[in-house]
């Protein structure tokens, strides 16, 4: 593959360098040179820096795991070593199968980008798995909805995904058209970074195509590079940073065959606003929503003015969240495990 190459021209704000960063940086690291990392593979670290792209060697003690596309890194402009990663901005992460551990997507991002098409891809609980973690991660989401151009009704699919979320964005495009670009301008301004993600099929990587800057060697491999996972199937396993039109950079990362969700009791609350201001006025401040009386959230479903569907989605990941939610993660984790049932 095509290595990439940072955006010209070439400085560190150009790669999203900002003050919150600068002030990181101690008076012993000045002659240390803060880079971007721009790919994550199994045995490989690569970053930006306003020369160019740069193969990074990890202190003994790290892993690639540790870091994610988007990280800061100091590094040693001598041996290109990484000294230490500096605080993020925002982290989007999510549970895998089986594992405790999350898995890093992406790092200091403003915006997430959550494909999906006008056609079957189309999924309000999955859409919401996304919600819930981007706005966890600290960033602001917007739904991409791709194949307009392949529907008869975009416009009811544009409804349905901007009920999802109160003040959500949400754009429909044909993701082949220089026309998107002009779209996601917004989002897409110097500095900013976005990262994208979604189904596989759904458009990231014809999408980012037509994002991507000129100069960006790495606007043509839509593939990435294949790696075997441990069950021996073929996935893409790279992740990556890109120069897009406008300025600002792009995180690409695979498409997610699951989603599951953990520690997002903040996201869920943001994404099911309607529900959560209702939880106060129920009888028990546990309230389940499910067969409690006295319960604010059921009395609004039997008046009409909340959908059924919206409570079954949000107890189903609320339920999962709780589950996966490990004890000592603070003041939220351990009220959202209280067994007892206090009255108001
Ligand atoms: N007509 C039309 N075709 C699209 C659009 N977006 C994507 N496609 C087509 O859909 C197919 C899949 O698009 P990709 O960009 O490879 O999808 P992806 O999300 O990157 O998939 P993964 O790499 O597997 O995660 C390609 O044949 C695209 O040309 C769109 O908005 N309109
Ligand atoms: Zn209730």
């Amino acid at each position: 593959m095509t290595e990439t190459r940072p955006p010209s021209p070439n400085s560190l704000a150009a790669l999203g360098w900002s003050k919150g960063f600068e002030d990181q940086v101690t008076p012993d690291e000045t002659a240390l040179a803060p880079m971007r990392i721009a790919t994550v593979h199994r045995s490989r670290v690569t970053a930006f820096s306003p020369s160019g792209a740069v193969k990074l060697n990890l202190p003994a003690h790290a892993s690639t795991t540790d870091f994610a596309v988007g990280d800061w890194v100091l590094v040693d402009p001598e041996t290109d070593t990484v000294s230490r990663r500096l605080e993020r901005k925002s982290l989007l992460r999510r549970r895998t199968e089986g594992t405790r551990a999350p898995q890093l997507i992406a790092a200091n991002i403003d915006t997430l980008f959550i494909v999906t098409s006008c056609n079957a891809d189309f999924n309000p609980a999955r859409l919401e798995r996304y919600l819930a973690l981007a706005n966890e991660a600290g960033t602001t989401p917007v739904i991409l909805l791709t194949k307009a151009d392949m529907a008869k009704d975009a416009a009811s699919y544009q409804s349905r995904a901007a009920a999802l979320q109160r003040g959500l964005a949400v754009v429909t495009l044909n993701a082949k058209d220089p026309e998107a670009a002009t779209a996601l301008a917004p989002w897409c301004a110097p500095g900013q970074t976005v990262a994208l993600v979604g189904s596989s099929g759904v458009g990231k990587s014809t999408l980012l195509n037509t994002l991507a800057a000129k100069d960006d060697a790495a606007a043509q491999p839509t593939s990435g590079i294949r790696e075997d996972d441990a069950k021996g199937r073929h996935t893409t396993t790279s992740r990556s940073l890109h120069a897009v039109k406008g300025g600002g950079l792009a995180i690409d990362t695979p498409g997610m065959r699951s989603l599951h969700v953990s520690d997002v009791g903040a996201g869920l609350d943001t994404l099911f606003a309607e529900i959560a201001e209702l939880a106060p006025e129920c009888r028990f401040r546990d309230c389940t929503h499910a067969h409690e009386p006295g319960c604010a959230v059921q009395a609004a479903v039997a008046a009409g003015t909340l959908d059924p569907g919206r409570l079954e989605r949000w107890r189903k990941l609320d339920t999962e969240n709780r589950v996966n939610t490990p004890v000592a993660t603070g003041p939220r984790g351990n009220k959202t495990i209280k067994k007892t049932r206090h009255k108001r």
